[in-house]
């Protein structure tokens, strides 16, 4: 492993946020340790934390701090202390949205994996999921209705604008590809082109894009459709492929298929090596402070920022045998419990996936 000493910046946000960042940092020690690597972890205000403490959401500092950084790693933002300010200013649009933007984290993967020990946890049939289930979601992450103009509100009438330029098309259809060359070939392509411009234009954008990689299979999927497929045969897909909101409402489906949401990891990529590393789910104000949360997503955000930004495959693939081990084991924090399993909760669960990542000297 080559010496290397690589700088994060640590945004820990609201909720749950913080609880789950703990346990991520304690396994990136345990990897410096077993890999001789060296990390420098800087932490930073953000969302509803940042507006107590600094009066915006996304300080000065913060984005300085990530500016100097190789990779953010995020926990999550928002939460019902804040949902009386005017939208803009809540955690998630006055943070997280133009984190993404300014860093230009246009391509975000959410890998959702069913892990074997853990197709009970699954509202899916288990013969649905029988031999496993590893899907993911390659979500444009910075144009879309997200982002589109104009948007706003005239008393009673409020619109946005779904805007997607054959250029933002063509980078995030790059990266499903190339994902699903690595993988099983198969991308669907999510659209509704039977009502919708923009998504017509998508469709003709990754057919064209297609036809760079003939050992690629295509298929193109409503998302009515698609939100259906999902839960009917999940194995039909290997990498989706969508915009802004039909990736942010898709993953979270994925996700549940996993068995929580606190399963599910996610990337948000800039051209090059930098990248944003957050849990697909939220501050999940209803278990914030009581140690139950899940860690496993924030953890594998670290993973797969290890892989994605720091070009350490064989550390993140030791944090994802890591929390196989543990689940192995038995243990289990709430979400993904049934009957027999070994209940613990956050704190437990971060300690043994650490020891777990320590003891498998590689
Ligand atoms: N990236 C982000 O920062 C992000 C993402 C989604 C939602 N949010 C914000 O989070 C707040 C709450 O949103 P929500 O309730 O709709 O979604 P949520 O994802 O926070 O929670 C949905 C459900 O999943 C559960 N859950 C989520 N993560 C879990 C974990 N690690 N372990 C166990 N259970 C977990 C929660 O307890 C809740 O029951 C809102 O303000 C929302 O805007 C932020
Ligand atoms: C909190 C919100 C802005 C965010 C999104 O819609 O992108 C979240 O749901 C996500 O999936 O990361
Ligand atoms: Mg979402």
């Amino acid at each position: 492993m080559p010496a290397m000493n690589k700088r994060i910046a640590v945004l820990a946000g609201d909720g749950i946020g913080p609880e789950v960042m703990e346990q991520a940092l304690r396994v990136l020690a345990a990897v410096e340790q077993r890999f001789g690597v060296t990390f420098k972890t800087d932490a930073a205000d953000v969302g509803g934390a940042a507006l107590d403490n600094h009066g915006t959401a996304l300080p000065r500092e913060t984005v300085d701090l990530c500016r100097e950084s190789d990779a953010i790693l995020f926990g999550s933002v928002g939460g019902p202390k804040w949902e009386h300010l005017p939208p803009e200013e809540q955690p998630e649009r006055g943070a997280l949205l133009p984190l993404r933007k300014t860093f230009g984290l246009f391509a975000n993967l959410r890998p959702a994996i069913v892990f074997p020990q853990l197709v009970h946890a699954s509202p899916l049939r288990e013969d649905l999921l029988e031999g496993g289930l590893d899907v993911v979601v390659v979500r444009e992450l910075t144009g879309g209705i997200y982002f589109g103009t104009p948007k706003g509100r005239e008393g009673d009438k409020a619109f946005d604008t779904l805007v997607y330029h054959r250029s933002e098309i063509e980078r995030i259809a790059r990266v499903a590809f190339e994902a699903a060359r690595s993988r099983n070939k198969r991308v669907t392509s999510i659209d509704k082109a039977n009502v919708l411009t923009s998504m017509v234009l998508w469709r003709e954008v990754v057919t064209e894009v297609a036809r760079d990689y003939p050992d690629v299979e295509l298929t193109h999927m409503y998302v009515d459709n698609a939100a259906m497929q999902l839960v009917r045969e999940p194995r039909q897909f290997d990498v989706i492929l969508a915009g802004n909101m039909f990736g942010d409402i898709l993953s979270d489906e994925a996700a549940m298929l996993t068995g929580s949401l606190g399963m599910l990891p996610s990337a948000s990529l800039a051209e090059g090596s930098f990248g944003l590393y957050e849990p697909s789910g939220g501050s999940a104000p209803d278990i914030a402070g009581k140690g139950v949360a899940n860690p496993i997503a924030q953890i594998l955000s670290a993973a797969m920022m290890l892989k994605y930004s720091f070009g350490l495959d064989q550390a993140c693939q030791a944090i994802f045998d890591a929390v196989a081990a543990v689940l192995d084991e038995g243990y289990r924090t709430g979400d993904i419990a049934r009957p027999g399993d070994t209940l613990i909760g956050t704190d437990e669960m971060g300690r043994r996936i650490a020891e777990k990542v320590s003891a498998c000297a590689g």
